[in-house]
């Protein structure tokens, strides 16, 4: 089994962000670049962290209408990322037209419901039931748009992985049982990454409990050793 983990590097240096890619090569299986990170270092920075040697998953939760994710898309196919994430709620036309914009060797994943809001989140911004409902309705709907995957909780990935037998499933919002790395912050449906992994995760996302890490590398071997 290759590495699942992924380490999302959340730093705003560019410096800090190679030279933690670099530590910890060989204990994770990819590096996940966000937005504030592509806003801040662009198609340079990404070329920089690429040549670290590991796959590189551009998180730019692409959200807007079809022609301009679509011109998005094939603006990064030069990065030659392995995985990219749009939002689902931009709609089936949105996302048909990012998987058609996108290079055949890219993964394109949508966001159903994002790990920092629980079901009284949704409720304000106007979603009616449980994250779990809106999770598997946007899941069907990424589907039926010829997506590779979603992006979900390590509570709903098991449903999930049950409906769509063949997709690729990102967990992020991960907390190893104890330690320091435990403390949630911002995630409102967290797991432990064993258990997500158990669920039918593809691809564990994983921050702040390696990169915060006095030590990120024994920090990535401790949680890689729970899998
Ligand atoms: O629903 C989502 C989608 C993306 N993320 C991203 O994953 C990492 C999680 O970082 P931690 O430090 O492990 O909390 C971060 O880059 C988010 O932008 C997410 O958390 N939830």
């Amino acid at each position: 089994m290759s590495n699942p983990i992924y380490l999302a590097v959340d730093l705003p240096r560019l410096d800090a962000a190679v030279a933690l890619g670099q530590k910890v090569k060989g204990h994770v299986g990819g590096l996940k670049l966000g937005l504030e990170f592509f806003c801040a270092h662009g198609h340079h920075g990404v070329h920089e962290m690429a040549k670290i040697g590991l796959p590189i998953f551009m998180d730019l939760k692409l959200h807007d209408i079809p022609n301009t994710v679509a011109a998005a898309m094939q603006s990064i196919h030069v990065l030659q990322p392995a995985i990219v994430t749009i939002h689902a709620a931009g709609g089936r036309a949105m996302m048909e037209d990012a998987k058609a914009a996108a290079g055949e060797s890219c993964k394109v994943v949508a966001v159903t419901v994002l790990t920092s809001l629980d079901d009284a989140d949704l409720a304000r911004v106007g979603v009616a039931g449980s994250s779990h409902d809106q999770v598997l309705r946007l899941t069907d709907l990424a589907q039926e748009a010829g997506l590779d995957g979603i992006v979900c909780s390590g509570h709903e990935v098991g449903e999930v992985h049950r409906r769509w037998k063949n997709g690729y499933f990102v967990v992020p919002g991960l907390r190893p049982a104890e330690g320091k790395g435990a403390a949630l912050g911002d995630q409102k449906r967290a797991v432990t990454p064993r258990a997500a992994r158990d669920a039918g995760a593809s691809c564990l996302v994983i921050g702040r409990p390696i990169s915060r890490a006095e030590d990120p590398v024994a920090a990535a071997r401790a949680i890689e050793a729970t899998l």
